[in-house]
């Protein structure tokens, strides 16, 4: 097969297969390998043709972006949620993180997930449930479910890296749900980028103590002790016992820092140099 699109079922052309773009809810299954597996496996294992080279790649990676950033270009104040994908439905973490998502809704800003089961449905769901806008931005896994039925807006991505951007451009915090490695994942992409200063004001709220804590006393007392992190770098993470206390964090965060109110929000000056703090004329 010489074309870059993952093999095996009947209908394998990318624009067949593959969700691409602004999409109302999910589709079928993912079969055969995904762009990010063909992306990272080793070509010297498995030499491939001229068009499956990762120069053709950036081409398609480039074209990702500029999808994401058309469809969410417009999104207005949103909060990311993140969370387990085997969070169960009634499960008191899909409660809460429902909850979080009613109280985000309520407070004015758009609820954005990972669009797939768990924690990310139950945040969606309480964004409609709160009677606001709430968007999936999947991801193509091999063992894809689909979106949830949630969302009134869902972009499918082939590439992790190119959502995570899309998390942290159009969301002005992230509440974080208990989860596994992918909640891991969003969690830490996000402090590192804030320690570093290339989000500023960011607000990363920690939903469920109990859950949280060996992981923060790991951070205090190995991390900052043995001197991998700075002492300050602690007040990055803000815990919350309920999901009213975690929507009041980062809301609060969010308000202080850019966010006075919806209404307030001028898509002519959304996400302008001086939010980042940057200088104009500085490189974008
Ligand atoms: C594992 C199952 C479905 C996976 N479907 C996912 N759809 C969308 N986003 C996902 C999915 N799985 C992980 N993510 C992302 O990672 C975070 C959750 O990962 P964790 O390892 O479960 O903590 C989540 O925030 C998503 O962004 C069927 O059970």
């Amino acid at each position: 097969m010489s074309s870059d699109a993952p093999s095996s079922g009947p209908d394998v052309t990318p624009g067949n297969r593959v969700r691409r773009g602004p999409q109302i809810l999910g589709g079928a299954a993912a079969e055969g390998p995904t762009f990010d597996q063909l992306l990272l496996r080793s070509d010297q294992e498995e030499p491939q043709p001229s068009t499956t080279t990762d120069a053709w790649r950036v081409m398609r990676i480039q074209g990702e972006f500029i999808e994401g950033f058309g469809a969410l270009a417009n999104l207005g104040p949103a909060i990311s949620v993140f969370g387990s994908a085997r969070t169960q439905p009634g499960a008191p973490e899909y409660e809460q993180a429902r909850e979080v998502g009613r109280r985000l809704s309520e407070a004015g800003f758009t609820v954005v997930t990972g669009g797939g089961p768990g924690a990310m449905e139950a945040a969606n769901r309480g964004a409609k449930e709160g009677g606001g806008v709430s968007v999936g931005l999947g991801i193509e896994l091999p063992h894809e479910q689909g979106m949830n039925a949630w969302i009134d807006l869902g972009v499918d991505f082939r590439y992790f890296f190119v959502r995570k951007v899309m998390f942290l451009k159009y969301s002005q915090g992230f509440v974080v749900a208990p989860g596994g490695l992918g909640t891991l994942d969003e969690l830490f992409e996000a402090l590192t980028l804030v320690q570093t200063g290339k989000v500023t004001a960011f607000p990363v709220v920690l939903l469920g103590r109990d859950f949280w804590s060996p992981l923060v006393d790991w951070i205090r007392d190995t991390l900052v002790t043995r001197g991998m992190i700075n002492a300050v770098d602690i007040h990055l993470l803000q815990v919350a016992d309920t999901p009213e206390e975690a929507v009041a964090l980062v809301v609060n965060t969010v308000a202080g820092g850019r966010w006075p109110d919806r209404e307030a929000w001028d898509p002519e000056h959304h996400r302008t140099a001086a939010d980042h703090g940057m200088a104009a004329g500085d490189p974008q």
